[in-house]
């Protein structure tokens, strides 16, 4: 307990750190009005102190030096304001959430501390510091330890300090209105006032409440591979949002945010996290979708995208999980290097006639072999590249004698020829040298569209040479070994190519196509981003995890998943692990485990963790709340009517609710017979506030007071690979667990009839 002396004191601390912020503010504003308006008048008289006078050069040099040094002044004081400008809104920030903690603390040999943390430091006129970041070194022994001996690591290396005390406050509008002296980690009293407030449309930060084994997750700055493994709810997503703030803070001056990037599971994941980083402070990392990452690359071909892919029956096959595999991509890079010696192929190049190419591909082909061995891949394009084109050139004389060029001239108008001219009033010694030159035009404008098409490397035949690869397989690795006859594998062949044909491509063959042309033309990779998240890791190949890690060769990757959600890959996930470990030196690989479920309450968890079959390890954190219902009806008019009774429920207590069916079309059939719900379709859709009605994997990752999962039955969820996707609807709950059906109850749901209340 905290004597109430305590916190009388701690009031007038905190009234004291306001008053400071507010006076610091003050100033700050100050002197951004004023910057401004001496920017202003910079600007204003500009010209007033500047000769314009161009005649002679040592004039216009001093010219050009005073615009120099006004723009020069201009600038500071734009860039002093910018300053400014930021700190203020530090302090706007702080004013509202000053601190959350103090910790008390010795250093051998130095004076007792007690020092405040919270989202930003801030220092007074003296120079004192009043409140600590978070992320600063000392903080973390909040997150960290108990009260006595704990160890922070400063930059200089590890430091041990004696704590006496953990307090918490809870702050609303400059008046303490709670505060723990604790001895856990972090109390979980503090924990659990946070995790009772309502859900939200948008994610907010833990920064208060970090719990010990996430801040390992946050701080770590030497892991190559940073593998998360943690249960629904148990933070992961939280984690690396915080983990991002403490980097940009960690290596700043060094690390933008444009050096980090984040794979996310769907756009509405995107929008729904958009807020956090931002109210820490710091700008949002680049974020994208797996496949946005694909798609943008292939314009002219529609990529299988989330629904397809969600409906799409290939994963579970033979062909598809060696396609997703980390062999699948060894045998790729293994034929781009054979693409070396032979085995390329191109296409002709054709200018006005079909009947005979300007550049046949055997011509190509030739050229393209001709540079010797030690030629590398992106070395031989350039190279063809660069021969074709003076080739082309050197084509010019000739053709501008054809016969096609002379009717073009014939047909010219006056106005067309005046144009083609280089000056208006050009003059030619007879006609035979005026036409020479307006055939050499002609030619030169045809061919230049031939000449781009050889600069953007057209002469390639990309999509031939991925059949050519696919159909290579057989001969480079015994597919027996998967599963796989060489007969289906190339029927399989015949498909991709019928796709081809349709624009169409799958996802899977999307990523070893890029691949492919990547070695080909040696792309330059992304050498700028320094740090990868991939968030719900359960749902890429290992394939596709390579292939991120070929395009971002200097990042450092931090993975984060629960393999017990994988609804796309299925079993498959589970030696995903395996295979992407050997990508990254294992002394720099980390593996580290999240358990505790945080966002939903006890009785939630505890039902949630039976319907996975392998009896993962999930501790519940104790918030309780009310048991989840089964409402079992024999017709789906009785379920329908169910379903509006446990809405109603909802509503009557205030809480949102998100109705997730399984797949798109049974999400739309629903919220036909439904009011006041909204419909979400598509990834690219807003979150919006109020009753959802969503699929299950636009789910992902989210979370909602209360979730009911409509059509829980046996005809819609049964086979045993479907375990983790009845697994990822129930666990979005926060709060309150409906579960409806007719007919048959689902036989992947628990049981257990102590866990839950039938209706
Ligand atoms: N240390 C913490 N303090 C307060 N709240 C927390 C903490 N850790 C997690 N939470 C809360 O728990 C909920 C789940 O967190 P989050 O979405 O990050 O989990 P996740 O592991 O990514 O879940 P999933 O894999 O199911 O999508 C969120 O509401 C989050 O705010």
């Amino acid at each position: 307990m905290v004597e109430n002396s305590d916190r009388k004191a701690e009031q007038a601390h905190l009234d004291q750190v306001l008053q400071k912020i507010d006076q610091k503010g003050d100033q700050l504003k100050q002197a951004i009005a004023k910057d401004k308006s001496e920017a202003r008048n910079i600007s204003a008289h500009f010209y007033d102190d500047i000769r314009l006078d161009f005649d002679d050069y040592s004039t216009s040099m001093d010219t050009a030096l005073s615009i120099q040094q006004q723009q020069q002044m201009l600038k500071e004081r734009d860039n002093a304001w910018q300053v400014n400008a930021r700190e203020l809104a530090t302090l706007k920030r702080l004013h509202v959430h000053p601190y959350f903690a103090r910790v008390d603390f010795e250093e051998a040999g130095e004076e007792p501390e007690s020092i405040y943390i919270g989202l930003a430091s801030f220092m007074d006129e003296n120079n004192e510091l009043l409140i600590y970041d978070w992320r600063a070194p000392i903080s973390s022994i909040y997150y960290d330890g108990k009260i006595g001996k704990v160890t922070y690591y400063s930059p200089e290396g590890p430091v041990e300090v004696d704590m006496s005390k953990k307090r918490q406050f809870m702050i609303e509008d400059g008046t303490i209105i709670n505060m723990f002296d604790t001895d856990e980690t972090i109390g979980d009293q503090m924990l659990m006032e946070v995790l009772s407030e309502k859900s939200s449309i948008q994610m907010k930060s833990i920064v208060k409440t970090i719990q010990k084994e996430q801040n390992k997750i946050i701080r770590d700055t030497t892991s190559d591979l940073l593998f998360v493994q943690g249960a629904a709810g148990s933070g992961k997503t939280s984690a690396i949002l915080q983990r991002i703030a403490f980097l940009l803070y960690r290596y700043r001056g060094n690390l933008k945010s444009g050096n980090v990037i984040m794979f996310s599971p769907n756009q509405l994941f995107n929008d729904y996290i958009e807020n956090v980083l931002p109210e820490m402070g710091e700008q949002n990392m680049v974020q994208m979708t797996y496949w946005q990452f694909i798609a943008r690359r292939l314009p002219k071909m529609k990529v299988q995208n989330l629904f397809d892919q969600f409906e799409d029956r290939q994963a579970d096959t033979a062909i598809g999980r060696f396609k997703d595999s980390l062999a699948f991509y060894k045998l790729a890079t293994r034929y781009g290097q054979h693409l070396n010696q032979s085995g390329m192929i191109f296409r002709n190049i054709y200018f006005r006639t079909k009947k005979k190419p300007f550049f046949s591909k055997e011509e190509i082909k030739e050229l393209y072999y001709s540079f010797n061995e030690n030629y590398k891949l992106g070395n031989r394009i350039d190279a063809t590249r660069e021969e074709l084109i003076r080739r082309l050139n050197k084509r010019v004389a000739n053709e501008a004698r054809k016969v096609w060029v002379s009717r073009e001239i014939e047909g010219l108008s006056h106005e067309q020829m005046l144009d083609m001219y280089d000056r208006p009033d050009q003059e030619f010694s007879s006609e035979k040298a005026e036409r020479a030159f307006l055939g050499k035009k002609i030619v030169i404008k045809h061919l230049s569209k031939l000449a781009r098409r050889i600069n953007h490397n057209g002469f390639l035949n990309l999509r031939g040479q991925y059949l050519a690869f696919l159909r290579a397989v057989p001969k480079m690795t015994d597919l027996a070994k998967y599963g796989i006859s060489e007969e289906e594998w190339l029927t399989h062949v015949e498909e991709v190519k019928a796709k081809f044909k349709e624009q169409e491509i799958d996802l899977r063959d999307a990523s070893a196509y890029l691949y492919l042309y990547d070695q080909i033309i040696a792309r330059q990779t992304n050498l700028e981003m320094r740090y990868c998240f991939i968030d719900e890791i359960q749902d890429y190949s290992a394939f596709q995890l390579a292939y991120l890690r070929y395009n971002f060769p200097r990042a450092k990757f931090t993975m984060l998943g629960d393999l017990n959600q994988a609804i796309f890959t299925k079993d498959e996930s589970s030696s995903l692990l395996k295979q992407i470990s050997g990508l990254f030196d294992p002394e720099k690989t980390k593996l580290v485990q999240l358990t505790k479920s945080y966002r939903s309450t006890k009785q939630l968890t505890d039902y949630t963790k039976q319907i996975l079959r392998h009896g993962e390890k999930i501790e519940s954190f104790n918030r309780q709340g009310p048991l989840p219902q089964v409402w079992g009806r024999s017709d789906e008019a009785g379920a329908l009517a169910a379903l509006k009774a446990a809405l109603a429920e909802n509503d009557a207590q205030k809480l949102t609710t998100a109705i997730i069916t399984k797949d798109l079309e049974a999400a739309k059939k629903l919220a036909d017979q439904l009011e006041g719900v909204h419909l979400i379709s598509s990834a690219n859709q807003r979150l919006v506030e109020g009753n959802l009605v969503l699929p299950s994997y636009l789910a992902k990752g989210l979370e909602f007071d209360a979730v009911i999962m409509w059509d829980a039955s046996k005809a819609a969820y049964h086979e045993e690979d479907e375990t983790q996707l009845v697994y990822t609807i129930a666990s979005r709950a926060m709060y309150k667990l409906d579960l409806v059906y007719a007919g048959e109850k689902s036989p992947l749901l628990p049981t257990n009839e102590a866990t839950f209340a039938k209706k």
